[in-house]
């Protein structure tokens, strides 16, 4: 998978670009990516389940909610890797819900049969290749990332990391940016919005951001975001909820929840979803917004 991915970001800008993605196909090659309505500095190349491998990519019934896939040479061992990680979450959900005091398979009925998992294949180049784009983020006062701040959205989020190349940072209790180094031979593991939702609050998803590359390193990484099956209606978890912790959030439609955070991915389009704006005790106006983008 790491050949495979190396590969394939290796490969001239044309080729790249017959892969990429579109605003009603969320799968695929970008290079314009936005985290918090700046430009990241990295490229990228999501795929995701293809729920019917019998039939061709394009087929309507490959079209999921964030549409179908499009590959690049070495999709062997890179469909290879997605079905290891989406064994190793489905066991991993279950030891987080243990841990938790819940019942094991608790959380698999959000998963069964559709979930909405994706590979993203990520790559930081070096910052000699990018100096035209952080010189105009540098002149609009921006601080030039791989990635912005963000939290990851879906329920579960495993990690793989270059060992040699450290770039990925976390928020601390203390307002500051700690360094997540990478382990060779292991993943890194964050809970995500979801996963926040499901519990009350009981589990914070963490705020991360990554660096950009340094000059003359490149740097890879790929994220297993675990993700529910688009019908999946997330709420806080009857065990945590009490009278003393009253439900924080309502249900949040994950189909909805997604196709928003995608579209101000794709393109600026004012401020992003976030699980804050479902809270039960948010301000008016954010539950108003929420509401708009169900209907
Ligand atoms: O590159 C990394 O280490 C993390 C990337 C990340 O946070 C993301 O793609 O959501
Ligand atoms: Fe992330």
């Amino acid at each position: 998978m790491q050949a495979a991915m190396r590969a394939f970001f290796d490969l001239p800008m044309q080729t790249k670009q017959q892969v990429r993605r579109s605003a009603d196909n969320a799968m695929g090659y970008a290079a314009d990516e936005l985290t918090k309505q700046t430009r990241d500095l990295k490229e990228v190349f999501d795929f995701c389940r293809t729920p019917h491998p019998e039939l061709p990519d394009k087929h309507a019934s490959n079209r999921t909610m964030d549409g179908f896939n499009r590959w690049p040479e070495g999709q062997a061992a890179m469909k290879a890797y997605f079905a290891e990680m989406e064994r190793c979450s489905a066991r991993l959900l279950e030891a987080f819900c243990v841990g938790f005091g819940l019942p094991a398979r608790a959380l698999h009925p959000y998963f069964e049969g559709s979930h909405t998992s994706f590979l993203r294949l990520n790559f930081y180049p070096a910052a000699e290749g990018q100096a035209d784009q952080i010189a105009a983020l540098q002149a609009a006062g921006k601080e030039p990332l791989g990635v912005n701040h963000h939290t990851d959205a879906g329920v579960l989020t495993l990690l793989w990391q270059d060992p040699n190349e450290p770039g990925l940072q976390v928020l601390a209790g203390d307002g500051s940016w700690r360094l997540v180094a990478p382990v060779a031979g292991a993943l890194t593991v964050n809970v995500g919005d979801m996963f926040q939702v499901l519990t009350n609050g009981r589990a914070q998803a963490p705020v991360h951001r990554v660096l950009a590359s340094r000059p003359g390193r490149r740097r890879y990484s790929a994220p297993f975001f675990y993700n529910p099956s688009p019908a999946a209606d997330i709420a806080p978890q009857p065990q945590f909820v009490d009278s003393q912790r009253p439900a924080l959030y309502r249900p949040i439609n994950w189909a909805e929840f997604r196709g928003r955070r995608f579209a101000g991915d794709y393109a600026d389009q004012g401020e992003e979803v976030q699980i804050a704006h479902y809270r039960t005790d948010a301000p008016a106006a954010q539950q108003a917004a929420a509401a708009v983008g169900a209907a």
